[in-house]
């Protein structure tokens, strides 16, 4: 559902309207539906219970407008970007490395505005998921002298290695569970710890997931060469979202597909050939600092679930280019320009060499 309205600075009540607080039996009431999105990996929390972006049913993700400028900047990016009437041939291109945009919503009960995403994570029975900020300075030109000093002493090798990572969520086989790491462990990465503290993110607990750094590696690559081919928007503190396949099941194609949000037309879908990611060990971080619960029985039965939801029956099956997703997200910092975004396309390169040395070792 779109919703026309007035843009509301953001703030922590709306999730208070949104997710009424717990009630006596310690369960939270949800309105219109909507959950807290499970594998958000960074990002603004907000909210009671912190919660950050939400779920709809339908499948989407709502990620509340932030306070003005930011807000309306992503919201006001996403619909020229998605615009229908869009003849530039550069923002029609630009639409395949974002998740799509479904415009604005509302709940029921509140004026607060959510932009409607497609979930980059949505088709994955046991998404990998890496969020990676992107570019030399994470303030915009119009940052005041604190909030470009701020920036600059979480990270300040950004300048210098062009991307940061911001978390991640990386399933291991062995214990059928989730290692996660957030924005202290990219911080705490050197140059000379980054391409180990990359590939944690493609290590399985049993070995290096080579084929997913490959086509991750083709997917940045045509980014890239989006980036090399215009001069008209310039991204600050914007981020790439990286996803591959951390199940080791593949295979058959679905007879049904998940609807589209916007639409209710039925979605394309994985192709069918079967992927599997195989690989030689690599060595073990010491920067793992989480290791989400034991996923037997309860993730079990939800990967089911989710593999019927999604209409994908038992198991699944990927091609080679859906075994893996990159997109870019979080465009609060978007602005026009008029010469190529080189410490976007520094940052890209660095993070692609990185990877490829990864894959070299
Ligand atoms: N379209 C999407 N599909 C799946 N997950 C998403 C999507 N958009 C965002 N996320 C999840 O939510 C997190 C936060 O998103 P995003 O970076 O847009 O939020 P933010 O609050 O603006 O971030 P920041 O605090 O870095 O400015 C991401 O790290 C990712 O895990
Ligand atoms: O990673 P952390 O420590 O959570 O820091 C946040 C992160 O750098 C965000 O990118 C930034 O939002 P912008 O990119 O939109 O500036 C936010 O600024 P904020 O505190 O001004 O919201 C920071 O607090």
């Amino acid at each position: 559902m779109s919703a026309d309205g007035q843009i509301m600075d953001s703030s922590s009540r709306t999730l208070e309207k949104l997710e009424n607080k717990n009630n006596k039996n310690g369960s939270v009431k949800q309105v219109d539906g909507c959950v807290p999105f499970s594998h958000q990996v960074a990002g603004h929390k907000c909210g009671i219970n912190n919660t950050g972006v939400l779920q709809h049913p339908d499948g989407t993700i709502l990620k509340q407008l932030q306070a003005p400028p930011r807000g309306p900047r992503e919201m006001n990016f996403y619909t020229q970007v998605f615009a229908k009437d869009c003849t530039d041939k550069r923002l029609l291109d630009l639409q395949q490395h974002l998740p799509k945009f479904y415009g604005t919503w509302m709940p029921r009960e509140s004026h607060e505005l959510y932009l409607k995403l497609e979930d980059v994570t949505r088709r994955f029975l046991r998404p990998c998921i890496m969020d990676v900020k992107i570019g030399r300075r994470s303030y915009d030109p119009f940052a005041s002298k604190e909030k470009r000093e701020e920036q600059i002493s979480k990270y300040p090798l950004m300048e210098e290695i062009g991307f940061l990572l911001l978390g991640m969520r990386v399933y291991q086989i062995h214990s059928d569970s989730y290692i996660t790491h957030d924005q202290f462990y990219g911080r705490s990465l050197r140059k000379d710890t980054l391409k180990n503290g990359l590939s944690r993110f493609f290590h399985n607990g049993q070995e290096l997931q080579r084929h997913a750094v490959s086509l991750i590696i083709s997917k940045v690559r045509r980014i890239l060469r989006w980036f090399e081919s215009q001069t008209q928007l310039h991204f600050y503190a914007s981020s790439l979202l990286l996803v591959y396949e951390g199940s080791p099941h593949t295979i058959n194609t679905s007879k049904h597909k998940p609807a589209d949000p916007a639409t209710g037309h039925q979605q394309g879908e994985p192709q069918s050939k079967a992927l599997s990611f195989q690989s030689s060990l690599t060595h073990s971080h010491p920067y793992c600092h989480n290791i989400e619960g034991n996923t037997n029985g309860k993730h079990g039965a939800s990967e089911e679930k989710k593999a019927k939801e999604i209409g994908m029956g038992d198991k699944k099956q990927f091609g080679q280019e859906e075994a893996v997703e990159v997109k870019m997200i979080d465009f609060a910092h978007v602005f026009q320009s008029d010469s190529p975004d080189e410490s976007y396309m520094y940052g890209l390169r660095n993070l692609l060499s990185t990877l490829e040395q990864i894959l070299k070792d």
